[in-house]
């Protein structure tokens, strides 16, 4: 992304925050749980591979979960999540590094740090199994390079989720030795959401990669199209969480891991 791109004002004021956002003091050294055995996990039971995302809000949202984090990550990992996303952007998300540290030690799957990391230093912030580089972020004046951003997570234990939205994006990602790619419905030039992005873009992305499909997925019928178009497992954030409503979070999530499978119906959790 040059800086002259257009570029929606929240995304653009996302951006500055992370800009001025310091770094960690030690480096982190992570053991981590891993993502691509837990979505083979979540498939060989019978359920759709979901990174269920703990977003307590964001600007695209109407309202606010106030709720305790670790109850509502306690509550997807119940409703068959295989992973969890956890927010950490303060500002804009109303995340911390806190809650990611209390849900991970909560919880026994693996924990992605959301967040808009864009130099080296910040790494060294929080613990988690996987961190988020964005591709479209990281070719802006003044951030790292994604290669270098990759070894230096790498170096300290992180798997690296690279988000994409289209396929010169993913180009970039396989260039710097990307081995989990998420294709982004989102637009974070517009903030648009359309499924049939992950349908243009999943084809580019070779198999051995582990593919994520980001956004938008709110039905059971979402689930499915996205599947059908390739994807190993699903992040979804607003659909489970339902800002508005204050909905059980354990059904939001059942709902979603059991839609697109065989899954025999069970009278208990078996994640
Ligand atoms: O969610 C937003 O409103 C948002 C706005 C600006 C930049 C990023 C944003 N979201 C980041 C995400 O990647 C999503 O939280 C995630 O993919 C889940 O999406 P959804 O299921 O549509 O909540």
């Amino acid at each position: 992304m040059d800086d002259s791109e257009e570029i929606a004002p929240a995304v653009q004021s996302i951006l500055d925050a992370a800009r001025e956002r310091g770094g960690g003091g030690d480096r982190v050294s992570v053991t981590p749980r891993s993502l691509p055995d837990a979505f083979d996990a979540a498939a060989d039971a019978g359920r759709t591979p979901v990174v269920a995302e703990i977003k307590p809000t964001s600007p695209t949202a109407d309202g606010e979960r106030t709720d305790d984090p670790v109850d509502l990550a306690q509550q997807m990992v119940e409703g068959g999540a295989a992973a969890l996303s956890v927010l950490t952007e303060p500002d804009h998300f109303g995340g911390s590094t806190a809650t990611l540290e209390r849900v991970r030690e909560a919880v026994d799957v693996p924990v992605l740090r959301k967040d808009f990391i864009l130099h080296e230093n910040q790494l060294d912030v929080v613990e988690a199994d996987v961190i988020l580089l964005i591709v479209r972020f990281l070719e802006a004046d003044g951030t790292d390079d994604l290669a270098d951003l990759l070894t230096a997570a790498r170096e300290r234990g992180f798997q690296v989720l690279v988000e994409t939205h289209t396929a010169a994006e993913v180009e970039k990602a396989l260039d710097a030795g990307a081995d989990i790619i998420g294709v982004n419905n989102r637009d974070l030039g517009e903030l648009a959401v359309d499924l049939g992005t992950f349908e243009a873009v999943a084809p580019d992305v070779p198999e051995g990669v582990t593919l994520i499909a980001e956004s938008g997925i709110q039905t059971a019928d979402d689930v499915t199209r996205m599947r059908d178009a390739g994807a190993d497992a699903l992040l979804i954030g607003s659909a489970i969480m339902d800002h508005d409503a204050a909905t059980d979070v354990e059904a939001n999530t059942r709902r979603l891991t059991r839609a697109n499978t065989d899954a025999v119906e069970t009278t208990t959790t078996d994640t």
